[in-house]
């Protein structure tokens, strides 16, 4: 069976890239490659780890883009053109079949950025995946862990959670494919909590992307 051809997007720390680096090819995600790791911050430390993996790498920045004078939606439609060319340079083949060739999946793994329409079009339905640290339909969005925890402060939950899901033009309202409630402890710290979702982040993402590619 062909391999399953992977595109990472980061934004930062990329522990969870790196559970992914650690993961492919091997019983917890068989017959993957990581091929490309793709991050809207030029200094996230998840492009080190991609190179110390042997990934190749590029970044490419809203801001920039804004300083040239280009709108968000340009960036989106930049982005994913800038992905599909390096995408196809590196899996290489003949020129036709190299054109046809477009990531099994694209996962969106601390990628700090909402994308748009422009960019979803551009990749096949259902081809991207999103870690969340939250449950389905809580916290959407940015700093959902420090939102949870206000929100266990105030008495209103006793747990959070993490996903794994489809990316589709809404925030983190796509099918969901995996998730795992995790208890906020009365002795826990804001820190105390956040490592132990990002803990079990580095589990449910390779198992994530396992489902969603049927591997
Ligand atoms: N169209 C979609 N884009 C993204 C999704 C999604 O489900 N649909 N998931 C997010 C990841 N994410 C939460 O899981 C998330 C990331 C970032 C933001 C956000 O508010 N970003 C701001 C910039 C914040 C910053 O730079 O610090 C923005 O894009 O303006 C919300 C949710 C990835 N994208
Ligand atoms: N809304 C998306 C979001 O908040 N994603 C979160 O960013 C962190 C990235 O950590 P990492 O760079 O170490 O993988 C993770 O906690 C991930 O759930």
């Amino acid at each position: 069976m062909a391999v399953k051809n992977i595109v990472v997007l980061i934004s930062g720390n990329g522990s969870n890239l790196q559970a992914l680096i650690d993961a492919q090819n091997t019983p917890a995600l068989p017959n993957t490659k990581i091929v490309l790791v793709v991050s809207n911050r030029v200094s996230a430390f998840g492009l080190t780890r991609a190179t110390q993996a042997g990934i190749p790498t590029f970044s490419m920045s809203l801001k920039a883009h804004k300083d040239a004078g280009k709108t968000r939606s340009e960036y989106d439609v930049d982005l994913a053109t800038a992905i599909l060319a390096r995408f196809q340079e590196i899996v290489g083949g003949p020129a036709a079949t190299a054109a046809a060739a477009v990531p099994d999946l694209v996962v969106l793994a601390g990628f700090m950025h909402i994308v748009s329409p422009e960019f979803l079009m551009r990749f096949p339905p259902g081809g991207l995946v999103n870690l969340h640290p939250a449950l389905p339909g809580e916290f959407d969005g940015a700093h959902a862990i420090d939102r949870a925890f206000a929100a266990f402060g105030e008495g209103k939950i006793k747990r959070t959670g993490v996903m794994v899901h489809r990316v589709i033009a809404e925030v983190d309202r796509g099918e969901v494919l995996l998730t795992e409630e995790i208890p906020i402890l009365p002795t826990d710290t804001l820190s105390s909590l956040e490592d132990r979702i990002h803990a079990i982040e580095h589990g449910i993402i390779v198992r994530g992307v396992k489902l969603a590619l049927g591997v």
